[in-house]
């Protein structure tokens, strides 16, 4: 798992290693290691274009030192400079190693570099950067610790922003590489090692799991294990409008851990035909002991979906409240029934759900906006989207890497729910089972896109091959 820090927590990290340092050393480091990914792509690097933006802070100045090296090793290196002033060190390195300050943007590069700003960007970008960006050959771009025009702290895009093929983030990550709309901005990011990691004292913002992680947590059984032990899953889940909600529900389901399904609802005979495996009655009062409830995919709002979910929020076990629970949620009662629960709950609101249960937008953090409805609502918050967010009422907060714009179509989120029902069901702790399930489903969107036109079922399909391949990894 890899830890994401924000920019005050790398600041003072990077504050306390600069003291134990001799002057310039990190800064050495850090355009050390962006040369020598600069050098990757352009191999060769004798004769290449290299051009470079650099703007008024220590971003220029690890720009100006990488073109530096650059054109010892025979790069023609030019440099357009924006801001009010320049790195002055930087500028002199660069200089004396045969790089030129120019005016005008080449026609061509073989590589920009955006050393425009970092972390010390505030606001959109400014006009004359903006404007720079626009001009800009055909190239690849690697930025510097971050693209440009990104908010570091959120990820959110305010302006105009330049897009990177590679971005070298120095000693961690930041929350920009991971979350928001700044993550294709980013394209892939590359970590330099410059000796920080001991120095992050105050903990992280944001966690992201990989596959090694699933792979450790994913509970398998053993010889003493039976259908019971391994957990039993209860789904509230469709209705007479939609009982496909029903299926793609219980189709998640059965591609997790848990032992046993129980399916509750009126779609309970299709269920029964298509599963034959689990076991299903009409109502939540009427299904026998489960481990964990997953309650509301296209269960619909009327008398009867409210009933069932009063059961379930009623229920000792930890619960999965998603689409429509959510929105009766909204109801005074039930939300009152949601926060004096001792069972763990998890909600997994998109945004427009969101936005009906805490009455305001996710808006451009949505990092502290998960955080905020878990605190508020004393629930685990799965914040669907295209970088998911798991937040905890503790103040703890995962992202998944894995989600895919081909699990933008209906019924997807009923497959996730029906998956990270059944993690619970087995035993999992709640943030756990729905990092675990974001991050196998998001690799479910992206397995099922390689074979064409993606639907919920494709997903579903995809999720035990990519389950067992990152088992077997
Ligand atoms: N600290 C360390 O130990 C290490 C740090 N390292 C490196 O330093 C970077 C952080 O450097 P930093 O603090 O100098 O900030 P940075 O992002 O370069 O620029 C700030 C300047 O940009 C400007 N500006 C601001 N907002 C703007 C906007 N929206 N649009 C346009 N311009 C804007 C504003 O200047 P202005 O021109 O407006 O006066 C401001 O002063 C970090 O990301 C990493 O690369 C590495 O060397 C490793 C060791
Ligand atoms: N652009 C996107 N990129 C990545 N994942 C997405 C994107 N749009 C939606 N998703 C994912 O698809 C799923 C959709 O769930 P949801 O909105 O509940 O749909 P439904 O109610 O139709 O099942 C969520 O897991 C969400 O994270």
């Amino acid at each position: 798992m890899r830890a994401v820090y924000r920019v005050a927590e790398v600041r003072s990290a990077e504050e306390r290693l600069m003291r134990e340092l001799p002057p310039g050393t990190l800064m050495q480091r850090a355009a050390f290691g962006l040369a020598r990914r600069c050098a990757l792509t352009l191999s060769p690097v004798y004769g290449s274009r290299v051009l470079l933006l650099v703007g008024s802070g220590n971003n220029g100045g690890d720009t100006l030192y990488a073109g530096a090296l650059l054109a010892r090793r025979g790069a023609v290196v030019n440099a357009v400079l924006v801001g009010s002033k320049v790195h002055l060190e930087g500028l002199t390195a660069f200089r004396s190693a045969g790089g030129l300050v120019v005016q005008e943007v080449p026609e061509q590069a073989d590589l920009v570099v955006d050393g425009l700003v970092g972390i010390g960007a505030s606001g959109p970008l400014g006009a004359a950067a903006a404007s720079l960006i626009q001009q800009l050959p055909e190239a690849p771009v690697i930025a510097v610790d971050v693209p440009s025009g990104v908010e570091v702290d959120t990820g959110d895009v305010p302006g105009a922003a330049l897009r990177a093929d590679v971005t070298v983030a120095f000693g961690c990550l930041k929350p920009a590489h991971v979350i928001g709309a700044a993550v294709p901005y980013a394209g892939q990011v590359e970590l330099v090692d410059i000796g920080l990691e001991p120095y992050l004292a105050g903990g992280p913002a944001l966690m992201v799991a990989d596959a090694p992680d699933i792979a450790g947590w994913w509970p398998k059984p053993g010889p003493e294990s039976d259908k019971y032990s391994r957990g039993v899953v209860g789904l509230a889940t469709g209705s007479d409008a939609y009982p496909g909600a029903a299926l793609l529900s219980v189709s998640g389901a059965v591609a997790g851990p848990a032992g046993l399904i129980r399916y509750a609802g009126s779609a309970y005979p299709l269920v029964a035909e298509r599963f034959p495996s689990s076991v299903v009655t009409l109502r939540v009062a009427d299904a026998l002991r489960v481990q964990a409830w997953v309650c509301g995919c296209g269960l619909g709002t009327g008398m009867e979906a409210q009933a069932e979910l009063r059961s379930v929020l009623a229920s000792p076990v930890p619960v999965i409240i998603d689409a429509d629970a959510i929105t009766m949620l909204v109801d005074g009662t039930m939300s009152h029934a949601l926060r004096g629960r001792d069972a763990p709950t998890i909600l997994t609101p998109h945004d427009r759900e969101y936005t009906r249960l805490a009455g305001e937008t996710p808006g451009p953090d949505r990092v502290a906006a998960a955080l905020k409805l878990a605190a508020w609502t004393k629930s685990v918050v799965v914040l669907k989207g295209h970088r998911t967010v798991v937040a905890a009422p503790n103040g703890e907060a995962w992202v998944n890497p894995t989600g895919s714009p081909a699990l933008a179509t209906g019924g997807t989120g009923d497959v996730l729910a029906g998956l990270m029902g059944s993690l619970l069901a087995a035993g999992v702790p709640p943030v756990r089972a729905a990092v675990m399930a974001t991050y196998v489903h998001g690799q479910a969107g992206r397995e099922a896109a390689r074979q064409g036109p993606v639907t919920a079922v494709e997903v579903a399909a995809a999720l035990r091959p990519v389950i067992a391949d990152i088992q077997h990894a």
